[in-house]
């Protein structure tokens, strides 16, 4: 994960550097416009100043505080921009290390929580950046840089907040704490409350049926009183900690105040004159915004360490080691379509499912698998396609190694149809195409024709320029139209996976005919006993 961390930072080194000085000229920006109003105070008071002076640095005080806004938002835009940026290069390097990672590692993960990585945790290193570790060195260099300033116009103020602002830093902490506990359970109970609708309305008759509304009725009550409770109690922290804040910060100044004025040897030490009363005010107001605002960017810091944590897991995930790319075929071995030779295969570091197998599938020709269930048909599938990599043997698919075919030549050398449709977003034409330009609108209407949907489809309200969803077909021509993407690149090699299964027997035969016309001059391998009893071809038994 370090190499992804350098390459992103050396990328936007620059912006990087330049979001440093902004974040510099901010707080420089941010802690004059005091300094400016104790000069104009303490000659206003003393009546020692010329009034186009006067003129000069009122306006100058003005022109601070609007440079201070606009430094301020080009900070903020800086850090989001930042912050966007890590993201990007972030999710972009996940992305290819997720097309290298193993098959092995997607059994081993669900896809929610492999999304989860993709989406929650990116973002919580997002805000890593973005209100974490960057705010938080642009907020404390505020709060050193305010304490120095104080201090040069009044030490005795200095020595007050360097006491008051750890006690007030944890006070801080302790009602973000809380807050932060009550907005979890808050969420834990509205999530309780989100799963009982779908759960009751799935179940609404067996609920009438059992007279179970009482229970149910009950159920939803306690979670909301729960989801109540804590928003109360989060408001109630919400609503008492600024004013505590600003008792704090009213008490320093009425303290700085009652010592100046208390003893001589005091006065020495706050130095007060009616400018800098006004300065220090102004300062001790400023210093609670980047206080407060650290404790919410440790909170920050510490979810996002727990998302750094799950993408370095990610990133150290072994990559798959794939043999050099394939070198073109010996035209004698291009002439056939698959070859498998002495193949022993178990997953892991399991038994071997299947030992010394050997299988050769010529163009024209359809194979089929048999054997009980278990014994291995769909894992020799995976071999085929290039998902794992045989213990021992060879596997040539039109004489190539099908783990070391590039992606973008895998789809005209062989096509894999499984038992149920996978639809991608978008219209009815990219789930034959995939959104692939290789696939010809003449290619996409002779697979329908083929397979036998071109008449469905034609009669689609916007034709294959459709939006796809899975109501405008029925399971059997879901499946058809799988069929039709496995053919649209013309491939060699056509694996079949029990395609029929689950499906009555009219839509069967129907399937079996689209197969037969989708075969012809193909090698096919599949796991169908119909197809097998159709095609009259070979029947190999694993076992
Ligand atoms: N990714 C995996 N990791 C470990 N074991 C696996 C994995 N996938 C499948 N298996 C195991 O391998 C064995 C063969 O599974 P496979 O799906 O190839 O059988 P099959 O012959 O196609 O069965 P069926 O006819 O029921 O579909 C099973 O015992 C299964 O539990």
């Amino acid at each position: 994960m370090r190499d992804v961390w350098l390459a992103i930072l050396r990328r936007y080194a620059l912006l990087f550097a330049a979001l440093l000085l902004v974040i510099a000229a901010d707080i420089a920006v941010n802690i004059t416009p005091p300094l400016v109003l104790q000069y104009l105070v303490d000659h206003l008071a003393d009546g020692a100043i010329a009034e186009e002076t006067l003129l000069l640095v009122a306006l100058l005080y003005f022109a601070l505080c609007a440079a201070g806004g606009l430094v301020d938002t080009l900070k903020e835009t800086g850090i989001t921009v930042l912050g966007q940026k890590i993201t990007h290069g972030l999710r972009s390097a996940m992305c290819q290390r997720l097309s290298r990672l193993p098959a092995d590692f997607f059994v081993q993960h669900e896809s929610g929580a492999l999304s989860s990585r993709f989406i929650n945790d990116v973002d919580t290193l997002e805000s890593l950046f973005d209100s974490g570790v960057v705010s938080m060195i642009a907020d404390a260099c505020t709060i050193l840089a305010i304490l120095a300033v104080v201090s040069q116009i009044s030490g005795g103020l200095g020595i007050l907040l360097v006491i008051a602002l750890p006690l007030l830093f944890l006070l801080t902490r302790y009602f973000q704490r809380r807050m932060r506990q009550a907005q979890l359970d808050n969420r834990a109970a509205v999530a309780k409350t989100s799963a009982l609708i779908p759960e009751t309305v799935d179940n609404i008759r067996t609920i009438h049926l059992c007279q179970q509304e009482r229970y149910m009725a009950e159920r939803c009550r306690v979670s909301l009183k729960q989801s109540f409770a804590a928003m109360e109690r989060s408001n109630f922290c919400d609503s008492i900690y600024s004013p505590i804040i600003i008792c704090n910060c009213t008490a320093i100044i009425c303290l700085m105040m009652a010592l100046s004025v208390s003893s001589s040897a005091m006065q020495a030490l706050f130095g007060m004159t009616v400018g800098s009363v006004v300065a220090l005010i102004a300062y001790v107001r400023r210093i609670f915004t980047p206080l407060e605002s650290i404790g919410m960017e440790i909170q920050n810091i510490q979810s996002a360490i727990a998302g750094i944590d799950r993408l370095r897991e990610f990133f150290a995930a072994p990559l798959e080691s794939l043999p050099p790319a394939a070198a073109s075929p010996s035209p004698a071995e291009q002439q056939l379509p698959l070859v498998i030779e002495h193949v022993s295969f178990g997953y892991g570091k399991g038994p071997s499912l299947f030992r010394d197998f050997s299988l050769t599938v010529r163009e024209g020709e359809t194979v089929t698998l048999a054997g009980r269930t278990g014994v291995g048909k769909t894992t020799l599938f995976k071999l085929i396609l290039g998902l794992y990599a045989p213990r021992t043997g060879n596997i040539r698919i039109c004489g190539l190694d099908p783990r070391a075919i590039p992606a973008e030549k895998r789809r005209p050398i062989c096509c894999c149809v499984e038992q149920g449709f996978t639809a991608i977003d978008g219209s009815v034409r990219d789930q034959i195409t995939l959104r692939d330009a290789r696939v010809t609108e003449a290619a996409v209407q002779e697979a329908l024709a083929l397979t036998g949907m071109a008449e469905v489809c034609a009669q689609l309200p916007q034709g294959l320029a459709t939006p796809f969803c899975p109501a405008l077909f029925s399971q059997g021509q879901r499946q058809l139209l799988g069929i039709a993407r496995a053919i649209a690149l013309n491939p060699r090699l056509l694996l079949l996976d029990e395609i029929t299964a689950n499906l009555d027997a009219l839509t069967e035969r129907q399937i079996i005919r689209a197969l037969q016309a989708a075969s012809k001059d193909r090698a096919v391998l599949s796991i169908s006993h119909r197809l097998y009893e159709a095609s009259g071809g070979k029947i190999i038994t694993l076992s």
